[in-house]
C-alpha cells in the first residue's frame, strides 16, 4: 500500500520504518528540515533500540522515504497518518494546533479518495474536528472529494518501540465505515498473523482508549508509589508486597513498581489532559487528580531522603547521579525525574556528575554548560569524589555494578536509590549505607 506519515518524531518514524519493513511504500513527512535531512542519510535523531537497522534497510529497499513537502506526501499515500504532537497547553490539555494543521495541509493538497488516520494521542472528538478541517480546506478549493476519517491510537512504548509495533498486544481502530474498517484489516495483517490482534470500534471510544490505558497504568504507578512510603513508614517491604499482590492474575505484575515517579512524553501530560478532557464536559476524574498529585510528592522523595542524610544545606556536596533518561533505553528526558532531582541538589548548593548511558547528550541540551553539571565517560568515573550516588533509572548496566570498586570512588559508601536495584541485606554485607524506596534497609 502507498502510505504517508505527517510527523515523524518517535512515533511517526517507528510506524512509517515498522509499516515499510513489511512491504509497503512509505513516505514520511515532517516540517523539521533539519530532521528530514538526516533521516534521507540514515541517521537516525532519536536513539530507540532497533531503528536504525530497519530504517537503514528500507531506504535503501526503496520503501522508506523523506520529504517536507506538504503537496508530495498529500498525494502519495492512499492512507495519510497523522502522528504530530499534542503536548500539554498552558491549562494542561491537549494542544491541538498541529495535529489541525496537518489534517488542513492534507485538505489543501489531496487529489484523490483518502482515509486520514489519526495516530497522535487526542481528546475524544478530535476525528470530528479533522474531518471538519479537511472539509474546510477542500470547500474552499471547491474540491467535492470524498474521504475518510478512522482513530488508531499508538500504544508504543518509548526504548521497546520497534517491538511494541511489530507485535503489538492489540491494534485498535476507531472507525465509522465498513470500508474503512476493511482498510486498516488490510494494512494491519501482517501484524496479527499469529492471532487477531485488531480491535474495531467506534471512534470517540478508540480515541478514549489511548487515554483510558495511560491513565490506568499511571494509577497503577501512584498507587504502589503511595504504598512504597506507607510501607516504609511501617517497616514493610513494598517488594514482597509487590510479588504478593502481583501474583493475584487480577492484578498481575506489570506496571507495579515503586520508584521516584513516572515521567516521560506520555503519563504525565496524558493524565493531565484526560482530567481537561473530563472538566470541558463537567465531569471530575478524582482519582487522576490524586494520581498527578502523588507523582509530583513522588518526584521528591529521593531529594528528601537526601536532606534526611545530609541535612537540608548541601552547600558544598556533590552528588553522583546514575540515569538521565525518564527510563531505561531511550534518550528522552521529557519529564523524567532526574530533572527535578537535578534542580533540587542545586537549590541547596550541591553539584552534580552524572551518568547515563544515552542520554548525556540531551542533559547537555537541557541545562546547556552549567558548571554545576558534570558529565562523566562511565558509571564508575561518575562517583569519584561523590558524597552518596543517586540511582534515578534502572538502566541494566546498573544492576550489578563492582561494589567493591565503587566503595573506593565514594567519599563515603552511600547510595540513594530510586528504582530498588539491589537487596537491602547484600549492600548491608557490602558494609554501604542503603536508601531504596519503600523497603527498611
Ligand atoms: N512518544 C511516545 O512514546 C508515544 C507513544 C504513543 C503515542 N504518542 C503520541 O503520538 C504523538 C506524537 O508523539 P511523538 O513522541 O512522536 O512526538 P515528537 O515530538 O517526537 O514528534 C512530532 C513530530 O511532528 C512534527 N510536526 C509537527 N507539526 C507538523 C506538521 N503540521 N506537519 C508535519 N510534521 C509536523 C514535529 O516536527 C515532530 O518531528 C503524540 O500525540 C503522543 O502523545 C507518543
Ligand atoms: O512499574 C512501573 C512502570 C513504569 N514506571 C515509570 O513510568 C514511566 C513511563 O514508563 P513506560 O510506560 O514504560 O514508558 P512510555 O514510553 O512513556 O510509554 C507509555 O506511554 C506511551 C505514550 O502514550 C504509551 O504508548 C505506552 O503504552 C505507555 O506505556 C517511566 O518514567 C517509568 O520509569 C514506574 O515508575 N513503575
Amino acid at each position: 500500500m502507498q502510505i504517508s506519515v505527517i510527523g515523524t518524531g518517535y512515533v511517526g518514524l517507528v510506524t512509517g520504518a515498522c509499516l515499510a519493513e513489511v512491504g509497503n511504500d512509505v513516505l514520511c513527512m515532517d516540517l523539521d528540515a533539519h530532521k528530514i535531512n538526516r533521516l534521507k542519510q540514515g541517521d537516525i535523531p532519536i536513539y530507540e533500540p532497533g531503528l536504525d537497522d530497519i530504517v537503514k534497510r528500507n531506504i535503501a529497499a526503496g520503501r522508506l522515504r523523506f520529504t517536507t513537502d506538504v503537496v508530495e506526501s498529500a498525494s502519495h499515500g492512499a492512507i495519510q497518518f497523522i502522528a504530530v504532537g499534542t503536548p500539554p497547553d498552558e491549562d494542561g490539555s491537549a494542544d491541538m494546533q498541529y495535529v489541525i494543521a496537518a489534517a488542513r495541509a492534507i485538505g489543501q493538497s489531496m487529489q484523490e479518495y483518502k482515509v486520514i488516520v489519526d495516530k497522535s494521542t487526542v481528546p475524544v472528538g478530535t476525528a470530528e474536528k479533522v474531518r471538519a478541517a479537511i472539509q474546510e480546506e477542500l470547500s474552499k478549493r471547491g474540491s467535492k472529494l470524498k474521504f475518510n476519517v478512522a482513530s488508531n491510537p499508538e500504544f508504543l512504548k518509548e526504548g521497546a518501540a520497534v517491538d511494541d509495533f511489530m507485535r503489538p498486544d492489540r491494534i485498535v481502530v476507531g472507525v465509522d465505515d465498513e470500508r474503512t474498517a476493511n482498510l486498516m484489516r488490510a494494512l494491519y495483517a501482517p501484524f496479527q498473523r499469529n492471532h487477531e490482534r485488531l480491535i474495531v470500534m467506534d471512534i470517540k471510544s478508540a480515541e478514549l482508549t489511548k487515554y483510558a490505558a495511560n491513565a490506568m497504568l499511571a494509577t497503577r504507578i501512584s498507587f504502589m508509589n503511595e504504598l512504597a512510603m506507607l510501607a516504609e513508614k511501617m517497616g514493610a517491604d513494598i517488594e514482597q508486597v509487590r510479588h504478593g499482590i502481583g501474583s493475584d492474575p487480577r492484578i498481575g505484575y506489570h506496571f507495579l513498581y515503586a520508584g521516584c515517579g513516572y515521567g516521560g512524553s506520555c503519563f504525565p501530560k496524558d493524565v493531565q489532559a484526560l482530567q481537561r478532557t473530563a472538566n470541558e464536559c463537567g465531569r471530575e476524574l478524582k482519582i487522576l487528580g490524586a494520581v498527578e498529585a502523588a507523582n509530583e510528592s513522588q518526584k521528591k522523595v529521593l531529594i528528601a531522603k537526601i536532606a534526611a542524610r545530609f541535612g537540608n544545606d548541601l552547600t558544598g556536596r556533590h552528588f553522583a547521579l546514575w540515569g538521565l533518561a525518564f527510563k531505561p533505553n531511550t534518550d528522552d528526558m521529557r519529564d523524567a525525574p532526574s530533572r527535578v532531582l537535578i534542580k533540587d541538589l542545586w537549590e541547596r548548593g550541591a553539584t552534580v556528575t552524572a551518568y547515563d548511558p544515552a542520554a548525556m547528550h540531551e542533559a547537555r541540551r537541557i541545562f546547556g554548560n552549567d558548571p554545576r553539571l558534570m558529565v562523566a565517560d562511565s558509571s564508575m568515573a561518575a562517583l569519584e569524589d561523590a558524597d552518596a550516588l543517586v540511582i534515578v533509572t534502572e538502566w541494566k548496566a546498573f544492576r550489578s555494578p563492582d561494589f567493591a570498586a565503587m566503595k573506593s570512588k565514594l567519599k563515603a559508601p552511600i547510595i540513594f536509590d530510586g528504582r530498588n536495584l539491589y537487596e537491602p541485606r547484600d549492600l548491608r554485607a557490602e558494609g554501604i549505607e542503603y536508601f531504596p524506596i519503600g523497603r527498611s534497609a
